[in-house]
């Protein structure tokens, strides 16, 4: 359950009136998603998502909720911010930063495999998304690059055995020498996984959670697509996924020459980045967080998967 925050009636309408909605009809608390107090709040204009933001500092949040507008009005299917009568996407509630967003349709396929019709979606909705981005006038370090890898895995070091250690260590070594700065870019969803876009009748209705995205190589993203959404259990790529999605992506943004020869180089390195993510998670649980983490090891099948070039 991720409601970290409750609001009062008095609080919620108070909030409100800096806004033109309406009045509240009822706020219901969304069991998903770990990070953040997430609300569906019904009023008399409509429904849309009230996030209460737990962990980003008030600072760094209007990026985000300037990417999504930007997007949003470029025509990628993505939680549009309310603006409040002052103009501002960002106020505060109950003491912590706070928005509203557009609520978006549909549901995630979370639990199955993704159709043909509902991957090629993705890999044109990818394109689509890396391309409406080009012009985002904000710069945003990706910042989960190799800094944050190598910073990640020196914490990390004495609770892994040697052997995990040694694979982090040789990955790391060799990401060192891909210039992946080098590879067209722009802004990245950077965590586009299944529980992140909504689909109604096969067709994308929604991204969301936003708040990995950073500027870095396309193809990286396309990588950590291709990890989340068409690996078998036993973590090796499903080609007829993965096929289909790499064209339906080209076919929206042709690829360079220079890119496609680094594409095993760009799953490798997108598989570490969630390994090192789950076991930071696993292994030094925020105080206060939720006690929800993803399997580490899932990511790790990934990676030695991808490491045989499968
Ligand atoms: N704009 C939106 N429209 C419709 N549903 C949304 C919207 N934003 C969030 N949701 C719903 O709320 C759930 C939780 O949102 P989200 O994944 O952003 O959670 P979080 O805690 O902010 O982030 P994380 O999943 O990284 O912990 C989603 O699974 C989705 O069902
Ligand atoms: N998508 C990430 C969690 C961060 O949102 C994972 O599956 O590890």
């Amino acid at each position: 359950m991720s409601v970290y925050t409750n609001v009062s009636d008095q609080e919620l309408a108070q909030f409100l009136e800096d806004y033109d909605l309406g009045k509240a009809i009822s706020l219901t608390g969304i069991s998903a998603g770990v990070e953040n107090s997430n609300y569906f709040l019904d009023t008399d204009q409509g429904r849309f998502v009230l996030t209460l933001f737990e962990r980003l500092s008030a600072a760094k949040i209007p990026y985000f909720l300037d990417l999504t507008d930007w997007l949003s009005t470029h025509g990628i299917p993505c939680p549009r911010p309310i603006h409040a009568r002052n103009g501002k996407s960002l106020n505060s509630l109950c003491g912590k930063p706070a928005a509203i967003v557009q609520c978006l349709q549909g549901r995630s396929i979370e639990g199955r495999a993704p159709t043909q019709t509902e991957i090629r979606a993705l890999g044109q909705l990818l394109g689509q998304m890396h391309l409406a981005g080009e012009d985002f006038p904000q710069r945003h370090p990706n910042p989960a690059g190799l800094p944050w890898m190598q910073e990640t895995a020196r914490h990390l070091v004495p609770h892994l055995d040697p052997a995990d250690n040694q694979i982090i260590a040789d990955e790391l070594a060799y990401q060192s020498h891909i210039q992946r700065e080098k590879l067209p870019g722009g802004v990245i969803h950077a965590d586009l996984f299944p529980d992140n876009v909504l689909f109604a009748e096969q067709q994308i209705s929604g991204t969301i959670d936003f708040y990995y995205a950073g500027d870095d190589a396309w193809l990286y993203d396309l990588a950590v697509v291709t990890n989340s959404w068409c690996a078998r259990p036993d973590g090796q790529l499903d080609s007829s996924l993965s096929t289909a999605l790499w064209e339906a992506y080209v076919a929206t943004r042709p690829l360079r020459d220079d890119e496609a020869s680094l594409w095993f180089a760009m799953l490798r390195i997108a598989a570490l980045r969630f390994w090192l993510l789950r076991l930071d998670a696993v292994h030094f649980r925020r105080p206060g967080a939720i006690t929800f983490c993803k399997d580490p090891e899932e990511y790790h099948r990934i990676l030695l998967q991808r490491r045989h070039g499968l």
